[in-house]
């Protein structure tokens, strides 16, 4: 692993850290305030021991591998997961503080919620005003909606694009399995081969299903912010666009919801 000394003491210096089903999210917090953010593959279970027992940090806003911050103080590691294994793992860190259901201030929530959802709900509200809809093209696809009150109303989890991809890729005896970012427009809606008919059937009925949700939520709540977020937000949102475009104009984008939600539980602001 490659040491990086860093020129700032470590008790302004919060690393924030977001344990997806797919990648670690990362955010450096400076002086309370969201200072940066960057995304790694999962560490293996020998380099998390590694980091735990040399008290070092990965800090890498520029790279998908880590640079690793040392360090004599041991520097805050602010915790959230929705991958139980991983949890584990990341709990042997001298200095960790987890985060939980019970620190966010949304009224209603059902024990199983993901924290993820629960951070990026609260860090839309928190931002752009409540009620909001936070719609977050990950691993998987969740909506989750909460209200004027900050009660949540609920939401619905469907498979991400990849994973739908990789569900009739790998599933099926000749269907090819397709790179979710290699597919950068809309692709004809009636295809007239195998792959153009792949991209059409996820992706339309994605469309669809999206604008329905939106349009669901909006007959409750007229008046609400609607926010996107996730590894393939932009794709989601570009596709958006080009199949209704009044509907693409009112969602907001925002890659760091969850961080922004983390800054808001940590130090009352982003
Ligand atoms: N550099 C990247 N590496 C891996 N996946 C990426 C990358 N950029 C975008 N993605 C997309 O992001 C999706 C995962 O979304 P993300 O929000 O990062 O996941 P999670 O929070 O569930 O781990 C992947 O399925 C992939 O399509
Ligand atoms: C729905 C999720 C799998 C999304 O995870 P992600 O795609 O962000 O990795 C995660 O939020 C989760 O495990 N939720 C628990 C069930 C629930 O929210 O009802
Ligand atoms: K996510």
């Amino acid at each position: 692993m490659k040491q990086n000394t860093h020129q700032q003491t470590t008790e302004n210096l919060w690393l924030g850290l977001m344990i997806g089903n797919s990648r670690l999210h990362w955010a450096l917090f400076v002086d309370n305030t969201l200072n940066s953010t960057w995304d790694t593959e999962h560490l293996s279970t020998s380099d998390i021991q590694q980091l735990a027992k040399t008290n070092t940090l990965p800090v890498s806003p520029s790279s998908t591998r880590p640079i690793f911050l040392s360090s004599n103080l041991p520097i805050t590691l602010v915790l959230a997961s929705v991958v139980p294994t991983q949890t584990k793992l990341w709990q042997t860190y001298p200095n960790v503080r987890l985060i939980t259901l019970n620190h966010i201030p949304i009224k209603g929530m059902y024990p199983t919620l993901g924290i993820d959802r629960a951070l990026a709900l609260y860090g839309a509200g928190q931002t752009y005003g409540f009620p909001v809809l936070v719609i977050d093209v990950g691993t998987a696809l969740t909506f989750t909606g909460v209200d004027h009150q900050q009660r949540l109303i609920g939401g619905a989890i469907l498979p991400g694009l990849s994973l739908q991809f990789n569900s009739l890729g790998r599933n099926t005896g000749q269907l090819p399995l397709l790179n979710t970012r290699s597919i950068t427009s809309l692709p004809p809606r009636f295809a007239m081969n195998t792959k153009e008919a792949i991209k059409s059937g996820v992706i339309y009925t994605l469309l669809a299903g999206t604008k329905d949700f939106i349009g669901s939520w909006l007959s409750l709540f007229p008046d609400s912010k609607i926010a996107i977020t996730g590894g393939d937000c932009n794709l989601l949102r570009g596709y958006l666009q080009n199949y209704d475009p009044e509907i693409a104009t009112k969602l907001i984008a925002e890659r760091n919801l969850i961080f922004l939600g983390m800054g808001k539980i940590l130090f009352g602001n982003g």
